[in-house]
């Protein structure tokens, strides 16, 4: 007799079968597209410009549905944090009030609130930029801000649409050397869309890549290299054959 199959993990995300078009008669921008992701798991999407990753993105977070299929998400709404490319900040609002906003949405008040915007901003490394306005912060810093307004609700989930895209080089390695020891600290299932392949061997659990027209997975490929990572893994021969194999999914997608 055979052994009956494993049962699957606990997931935290699960996309059956989904497809999604804009519109009556418009191209299908997602078809048969089917991904897990396990509690705690760092997930990032890579695919080329316009194959669907926000639009996944979008559909996990619940801002919309899919045309056909199933999305299964193991957290309510409010245990969902979004952080976007543009950090959306408030320009007349100070980086501490920014942070406080989705916890006023909610209803909070300042001082009931007080503590957990002290410790978001804290945690970003922003406790001294607290009384400062957007336009008085950096491009990093603007990111920072964009972060902690995600983590003050203490979501469970953390979908990232190419946060660091927009930053240079050095930054972004640092903000996203942040994040993964954010993420040690307090294990949210992270999803993490980004075209940067290196940017996404570096950072996850495994990379799922994505084709065109319409989107689905290509391929998955996990990423066993040790953690927590650090500059000696981007000098790892490991590391740069995992790039190249995401590399090559991606030109093949
Ligand atoms: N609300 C919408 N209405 C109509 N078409 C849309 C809508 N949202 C996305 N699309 C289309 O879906 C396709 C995929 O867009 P999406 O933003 O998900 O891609 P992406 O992979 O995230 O792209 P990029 O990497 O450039 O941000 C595009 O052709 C886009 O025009």
């Amino acid at each position: 007799m055979t052994p009956p199959e494993p049962s699957p993990l606990p997931a935290a995300v699960r996309l059956e079968s989904v497809a999604k078009s804009f519109g009556r008669g418009a191209a299908a921008v997602l078809d048969d597209l089917s991904a897990a992701i396990a509690s705690g798991e760092f997930v990032s999407l890579l695919g080329p410009s316009g194959c669907g990753k926000s639009t996944v993105l979008r559909l996990v977070a619940g801002l919309g549905g899919p045309t056909a299929g199933r999305v299964g998400v193991a957290a309510a709404k409010d245990e969902v944090a979004f952080v976007f490319q543009d950090p959306t900040l408030m320009p007349w609002a100070t980086a501490w009030d920014n942070v406080y906003l989705p916890l006023r949405l909610r209803g909070e008040s300042r001082p009931a609130a007080c503590e957990r915007v002290d410790a978001a901003l804290e945690r970003v490394g922003l406790a001294d930029s607290a009384r400062l306005r957007p336009s008085q912060l950096s491009g990093g810093m603007r990111m920072r801000v964009s972060l902690a307004r995600a983590l003050v609700t203490a979501p469970r989930l953390l979908l990232l649409d190419e946060p660091f895209a927009a930053l240079d080089e050095i930054t972004r390695q640092r903000l996203g050397d942040e994040l993964l020891g954010l993420w040690a600290e307090h294990q949210w299932t992270v999803l993490f869309v980004t075209h940067s392949v290196y940017e996404s061997v570096y950072l996850s659990d495994r990379v799922l890549v994505m084709s065109a027209g319409p989107g689905r997975i290509a391929e998955e490929i996990a990423i066993d290299l040790p953690r927590p990572r650090d500059a000696s893994t981007r000098s790892d021969p490991r590391y740069a054959a995992l790039c190249e194999r995401a590399s090559a999914a991606l030109a093949y997608s």
